[in-house]
């Protein structure tokens, strides 16, 4: 078993989930109210920017040059999907780029630029891995049973695409060298950071179903 494939196991419950919540469950169905998918599509280009951040950031700390180029590309990509995928539901919406992230937001994107900026470029890696993930495994969950008349088909698309696929192919690979090089302690850090992101994956989810706003 690679060391990435005992990630998932630990994440399992987690993942599960985050397939049965509410806000997946409708993006699915094609039912989620357009005000939800508004404040995702907001938070989430906020999300983006600094999860491109966070990649630079890996890139810049590489100690060789295929890893740099690697992390580089995906920097450049997450800032290309994001103008990609949200000026389609920007201009269908009318609606303007928010400029305060909401709990789930401020909590995941400053973790990882934490993660990213002070622990090894192996932990920065694991932070960053779910993004990637559960991301390809909840869009080909919702691929293949989402009607085709879905509100939400360019969002699906993206996710369920061969790029993408390709991209956390790659990403899977790469934390599975980082591990190798890895003390036990430094695994046990890459354990824990997959986990805290895989469960701010679902809180960033629960904000945007629950609406959920700073409270003082
Ligand atoms: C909260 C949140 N988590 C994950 C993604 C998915 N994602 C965003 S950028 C990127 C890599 C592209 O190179 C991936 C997989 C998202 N959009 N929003």
């Amino acid at each position: 078993m690679t060391f990435t494939d005992q990630l998932w196991q630990e994440i399992a419950p987690v993942y599960e989930v985050i397939l049965s919540h509410g806000f997946v469950e409708e993006l699915m169905a094609g039912s989620l109210p357009s005000p939800t998918f508004q404040y995702y599509i907001q938070q989430d280009a906020l999300y983006l920017a600094d999860f491109s951040r966070a990649l630079s950031q890996l890139a810049a700390r590489s100690a060789n040059p295929d890893d740099m180029l690697q992390f580089t590309q995906f920097a450049q990509n997450a800032i290309l999907v994001e103008r990609a995928l949200h000026e389609t539901y920007f201009s269908l919406y009318a609606i303007e780029p928010e400029t305060t992230k909401m709990p789930a937001c401020f909590a995941y994107t400053n973790y990882l630029l934490a993660t990213t900026s002070l622990q090894s470029i192996a932990v920065g890696a694991a932070a960053v891995l779910p993004c990637f993930w559960i991301y390809r495994q909840v869009g080909k969950y919702i691929y293949q049973q989402a009607i085709r008349e879905n509100p939400y088909r360019a969002w699906i698309d993206t996710y369920a695409g061969d790029a993408f696929d390709q991209s956390v192919t790659q990403m899977l690979r790469l934390t599975d060298q980082f591990a190798e090089l890895a003390s036990p302690t430094e695994r046990a850090n890459m354990q824990e950071a997959f986990r805290v992101s895989s469960r701010l994956e679902w809180y960033f989810w629960n904000d945007a179903y629950t609406q959920n706003r700073w409270l003082v």
